[in-house]
């Protein structure tokens, strides 16, 4: 570890850079052990996301869909979804290694590693489905901006690595950071790349799906989730209105109410609360101005130029910001 390139990286925590992409401390410190002691098992379901792109959502929605019904006891109702979706990192954390072991298969659990990161078992198509989520990184920035206000304390305990500052950076200074790719698993346009094109490759292996699609269309895309993770709505379900149910309950405003989001705390200790917040697109336009925007656009084409995935500002229901093409491979750049 000490041999890698270092950097302050927003939230300011020292970041090493690894495998072209910016870490922490700790995840690199626990890389190899989780690596080793997490045995993938070809019925997994591993959820998958840059930071503030959409994560809690996605454990939410695909934990429900794995339940029949969404009545008083469901357990979202007394657990943040972080509680019932594990962190695949944390595998390497635990002494024995054998923290999810005793989940019984199907398991859901998820990850920020980028997927050139992934354990081999996963990536090699043996070790089951990966479902990925991206947004668009001023509005993940912006996100990350507010989230940091609310959890620095503990976020620098987390880091573990003696380098983090104790300042809160000006939105100016985080945005040059985010630029040059040094916030947590950045750059986001690389990470989101490794998995548009693996789900490109192999679409039965991953599914890429868009925050700002899931906001437009939230029952179409858990259908989509539910059929690609191996557990389709049931006629009989759709009659009884069980997607719509579980949308609801996983919905922003649904969540931030519940009790255990208000005032509790996850198991790594950061606060419920500081998970929710707007879940809306363009928020980005309240701190950022024109020409910070047109810029970090620019870094993202310039970084994407050629290749399969373009992050492009686009007005459709002002909820479409990406856009698509094919080009040539990541390897290739
Ligand atoms: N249920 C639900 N529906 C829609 N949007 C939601 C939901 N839960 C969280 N959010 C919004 O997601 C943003 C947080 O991102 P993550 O969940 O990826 O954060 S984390 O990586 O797990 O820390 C953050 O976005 P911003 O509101 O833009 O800050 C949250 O408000």
């Amino acid at each position: 570890m000490s041999s890698l390139p270092t950097a302050p990286g927003f939230p300011p925590l020292r970041l090493r850079r690894y495998a072209g992409f910016w870490l922490t401390d700790r995840t690199l410190k626990f890389l190899g052990a989780s690596h080793a002691r997490f045995s993938p098992r070809p019925t997994d379901v591993l959820l998958v996301s840059f930071p503030k792109t959409g994560t809690t959502w996605l454990k939410a929605l695909a934990f429900s869909a794995h339940l029949p019904s969404t009545g008083a006891d469901h357990p979202l109702h007394r657990n943040n979804p972080h509680d019932l979706v594990g962190f695949l990192e944390l595998a390497g954390e635990d002494d024995d290694g054998l923290i999810y072991e005793g989940i019984p298969s199907p398991r859901l659990l998820a990850a920020h590693l980028p997927y050139s990161l992934l354990p081999h078992g996963i990536t090699d198509g043996s070790g089951g489905r990966i479902v990925y989520v991206c947004r668009d990184p001023k509005d993940t920035l912006f996100s990350f901006w507010h989230f940091h206000e609310k959890t620095t304390a503990t976020l620098q305990r987390m880091a573990d690595d003696g380098g983090a500052s104790s300042a809160m950076p000006t939105f100016e200074e985080a945005f040059e950071l985010f630029c040059k790719g040094q916030s947590m698993a950045g750059p986001q346009w690389r990470h989101a790349l490794e998995y548009w094109e693996a789900s490109r490759l192999s679409p039965d292996q991953v599914l890429f799906l868009r925050y700002e699609d899931m906001l437009r269309d939230p029952e179409g895309s858990l259908r989509k989730m539910a059929v690609f993770m191996g557990c389709p709505f049931s006629p009989e379900e759709e009659e009884t209105g069980v997607v719509r149910d579980i949308v609801e309950l996983c919905s922003l405003g649904m969540l931030k109410g519940l009790e255990v989001n208000r005032s509790g705390r996850t198991m790594l200790g950061l606060k419920n609360e500081a998970f929710f917040r707007n879940g809306t697109v363009g928020d980005w336009s309240s701190c950022m101005t024109p020409a910070m925007a047109a810029r970090l656009d620019g870094i993202v084409a310039e970084a994407l130029e050629g290749s399969m995935l373009f992050f492009l500002k686009e007005k459709v229901d002002h909820v479409l910001p990406y856009a698509f093409k094919t080009g040539r491979s990541l390897s290739d750049q």
